[in-house]
């Protein structure tokens, strides 16, 4: 189900191209909720887990919103109370070598589509965003959480028996500094907003992330010069982006032979496990 609202009909060239794809997606909607500023909203039930049609999809729409000249701020937010992201879907783990590679490159263009965007993304997070949940905010701009202490945020991919990607590190170490991030990796620490905020994992904390992004964009960053902001993006982050495209390939072979060793496999099932147990107690 896609739901689409996309209320400036002066904006035909966005709404033609998403319009085009709502037959095929099911998990995110794109929508112009003020002149230049998008909201991306990620609606994959019950937990916004990256499938590899999901990172497809979201890619995808946000490449179509690149082309679209007269959008330049996106909001990425959830419509699932109290979930941003749980991150990666565990299940396409268990997948078939040639399944995992196709996976594993579609989160790849992903990261590219989002933290290489030219437009400034503003991360609206009304819920918790372990992991690659925590990726999709650390490849924004801007990051505004709910200040709900039920949420939480970081890597937490130790507790799984598995490792962040090396490029997810650099992220969170750029964002929060190396002594922070070293010890957070390998805790698989997940943060409550308030801890969140004291290491600048997050930039504000806010009840409503979603009201508080847009007056950000709109009071705020739309006075900023567009060029200005997209050329500051580009001197920050267009060396990783670089090294990211040269290490692409090494870093899916990295992933599939980590991934399929007996002893990860066993520890991702028996996390499979723990969930399930944790839902059937609730
Ligand atoms: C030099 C050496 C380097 C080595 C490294 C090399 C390469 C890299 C290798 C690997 C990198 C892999 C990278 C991984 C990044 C990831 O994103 S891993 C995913 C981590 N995510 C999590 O741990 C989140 C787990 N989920 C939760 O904590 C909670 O579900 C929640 C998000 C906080 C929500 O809680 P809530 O109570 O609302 O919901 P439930 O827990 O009841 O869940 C509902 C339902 O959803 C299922 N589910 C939850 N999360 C996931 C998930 N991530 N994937 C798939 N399914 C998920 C859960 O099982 C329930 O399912 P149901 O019982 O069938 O309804």
């Amino acid at each position: 189900m896609i739901r689409s609202a996309l209320s400036y009909p002066s904006k035909k060239n966005l709404v033609l191209q998403c319009l085009r794809r709502m037959s095929s997606l099911v998990s995110t909607s794109v929508s112009e909720v003020h002149p230049g500023v998008a909201h991306v909203t990620m609606h994959s039930p019950p937990v916004n887990s990256l499938s590899l049609s999901f990172c497809q999809e979201l890619s995808q729409n946000l490449q179509v919103i690149h082309k679209d000249k007269s959008i330049d701020i996106i909001l990425l937010q959830s419509d699932i109370p109290g979930i941003f992201s749980a991150g990666l879907d565990i299940k396409e783990f268990t997948q078939p070598k040639e399944r995992l590679m196709e996976f594993w490159t579609a989160f790849q263009q992903l990261y590219i589509d989002l933290y290489g965007a030219s437009q400034t993304t503003i991360a609206c997070m009304e819920g918790s965003a372990p992991a690659a949940g925590c990726m999709l905010a650390l490849s924004c701009d801007y990051r505004v959480m709910t200040s709900n202490t039920k949420a939480k945020i970081g890597l937490n991919e130790s507790l799984l028996g598995i490792a962040a990607p090396p490029w997810l590190a650099q992220q969170m170490m750029d964002t929060v500094g190396s002594r922070v991030a070293e010890l957070s990796l390998w805790r698989g620490t997940l943060y409550a907003p308030e801890q969140a905020l004291a290491i600048g994992l997050v930039d504000e904390l806010h009840e409503n992330p979603r009201e508080r992004a847009l007056e950000l964009a709109v009071a705020e960053f739309q006075k900023i010069p567009r060029q200005a902001r997209a050329a500051s993006k580009t001197l920050t982050r267009q060396k990783r982006l670089k090294h990211f495209h040269q290490e692409r390939q090494a870093d899916l072979e990295h992933f599939v032979n980590f991934i399929t060793q007996d002893a990860v496999q066993t520890q991702l099932r028996g996390y499979l496990q723990q969930l399930a147990a944790k839902k059937n107690k609730k």
